[in-house]
């Protein structure tokens, strides 16, 4: 169970407020699509949830212990649990698709190991059988520069996976992929919230969030206005959240 209570954020010396006293909760093998109007903080709290951005203030609590209280960014130990996927991930597109799983994400791996792509034997076993999981076998050996942007997505997700990510935040995942591959990934996230009982929480248009989550949140104005069950939203919702 992870706990949000009151998180504030804002920028530029807390004159713009950007999210404000959101509290939630939520548990393991949810998928939660967080839809919003451009502006509305979507990215902000993904990032916050993730640890990535520093709190103002609130409290963050996992499965009863302290991440954060009274603001801050949580520690390593909490980060290293999180991955934070962008819209294009950051991969090293000179490595291999599993080269990149191993030396995982920033805030995720020790920099002596991004840098230098040190690898324990035992992890290229497992990264393998991730990267097989996910249909990506034959794409092991292949230069992420050179691959499409779904496989690469879900490149992303394995490595988030690999490096022990209990959580995935996910911004707007499946911008500018084909239909295809934006249901082969969004399929893949949600297959791991129901068989692994990993938690997902992403930005996507209202209708991928209507079709794959299994819970919506709505931001307006950096304030959690809706928190409903995966499903349609009405008319009223919509308006709520200026999704008309
Ligand atoms: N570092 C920053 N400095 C100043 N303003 C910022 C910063 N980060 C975000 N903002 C502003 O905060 C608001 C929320 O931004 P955020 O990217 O979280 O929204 P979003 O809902 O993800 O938007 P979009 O759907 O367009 O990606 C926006 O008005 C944005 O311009």
């Amino acid at each position: 169970m992870i706990n949000v209570n009151r998180l504030n954020k804002s920028v530029d010396g807390r004159k713009k407020q950007i999210l404000r006293e959101v509290s939630t909760r939520f548990e393991q093998g949810e998928m939660i699509g967080v839809v919003g109007p451009s502006g509305s903080g979507k990215s902000t709290l993904l990032r916050c949830l993730a640890l990535r951005e520093k709190w103002d203030g609130g409290e963050y609590t996992w499965d009863g212990e302290t991440v954060i209280a009274g603001g801050g960014t949580g520690s390593q130990k909490y980060r290293s649990r999180c991955a934070y996927l962008e819209q294009n991930p950051s991969l090293y597109p000179e490595r291999t698709a599993l080269k990149n799983v191993l030396i995982g994400q920033v805030g995720q791996t020790p920099l002596i190991r991004r840098i230098t792509g040190m690898v324990r034997s035992d992890d290229y076993m497992g990264a393998m059988d991730e990267l097989e999981k996910f249909g990506l076998l034959d794409k092991a050996h292949v230069k992420a520069g050179k691959l499409s942007g779904g496989e690469r997505q879900r490149v992303a997700i394995c490595r988030a996976l690999v490096h022990g990510a209990g959580f995935i935040a996910a911004d707007e995942p499946v911008v500018g992929l084909d239909p295809q591959s934006a249901e082969r990934v969004l399929t893949t996230l949600r297959t791991l919230c129901a068989e692994q009982g990993k938690i997902v929480v992403a930005a996507l248009p209202m209708e991928l969030a209507e079709r794959y989550c299994s819970r919506i949140w709505g931001l307006y104005e950096g304030e959690l206005k809706l928190d409903i069950s995966g499903r349609r939203l009405t008319g009223e919702e919509k308006r709520s959240i200026e999704l008309v």
